[in-house]
């Protein structure tokens, strides 16, 4: 029987992190949870409530009363979504009031679970039994979300996209509470030239290397 493996996943933004996390998930048949959608879906709830992002109140009070149900709602996608919760995110009482959703959710299942996000290594679940840290090439990454925008008929320039990306990153490196960093026990994996596939592959590598060490 496999043992119980609570998995962390961390890195910046279109690493290709949620995607290794969710297939991840599906091969070890356990609960997968993208972190990054709490964070969504606090900005995108102050803003329903008239509220100002940077208002440390209003998001507390909306990461103290999210609905779980509401984190599968499409408008959470995108980058500009992901700009704003990354507003959110550098209030520390709303990440401490994020906390228990995501620690109870790693404890969910008797199998263990895949979280991904930018503090589950080093914060969500400091004891978790294998952590990941995710990296690609700013150039890669952008071009990736480049693709999405294409993808969704979006006209946006690459440079646009790029500049976007590394404004986002360093609001996540920078800010004083959990910022974006691998954990000092991460195994490190960097997609720069590796597909989708060639990325899960590398990541099941890693895991088995770690386990049978
Ligand atoms: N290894 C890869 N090679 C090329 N494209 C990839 C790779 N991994 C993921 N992608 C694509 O890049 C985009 C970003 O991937 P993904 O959502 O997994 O990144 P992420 O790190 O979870 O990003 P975010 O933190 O913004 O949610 C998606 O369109 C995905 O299909
Ligand atoms: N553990 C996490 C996860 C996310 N964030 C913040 O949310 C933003 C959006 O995250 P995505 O993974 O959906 O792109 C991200 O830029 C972070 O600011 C976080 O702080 N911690």
């Amino acid at each position: 029987m496999r043992p119980r493996l609570v998995i962390a996943i961390d890195g910046p933004a279109a690493s290709g992190k949620g995607t290794v996390a969710k297939k991840l998930a599906e091969h070890l048949g356990v609960p997968y949870l993208d972190t990054g959608l709490l964070y969504r879906a606090v900005a995108r709830d102050v803003e329903a409530r008239g509220g100002e992002l940077e208002d440390a109140t209003a998001a507390v009070s909306a990461a103290q009363s999210i609905d779980a149900q509401s984190l599968c709602d499409p408008g959470l996608r995108g980058p500009l979504a992901g700009d704003k919760a990354s507003i959110i995110a550098k209030i520390p009482a709303v990440r401490a009031a994020l906390l228990d959703y995501q620690r109870n959710f790693a404890k969910s299942s008797a199998e263990g679970a895949v979280l991904d996000g930018r503090d589950i290594g080093t914060v969500v679940c400091p004891e978790a039994d294998i952590k990941i840290f995710v990296t690609a090439s700013d150039e890669a990454r952008a071009q990736r979300r480049y693709l999405e925008h294409q993808g969704r008929g979006e006209n946006v320039a690459y440079e646009v996209v790029l500049e976007d990306l590394r404004r986002r990153d360093a609001r996540d490196r920078d800010r004083s509470v959990a910022p974006l960093e691998a954990a000092g026990d991460a195994l490190h994996l960097d997609t720069t030239t590796l597909d989708a596939d060639a990325a899960f592959a590398a990541v099941l590598a890693l895991i088995a290397a770690q386990i049978t060490r």
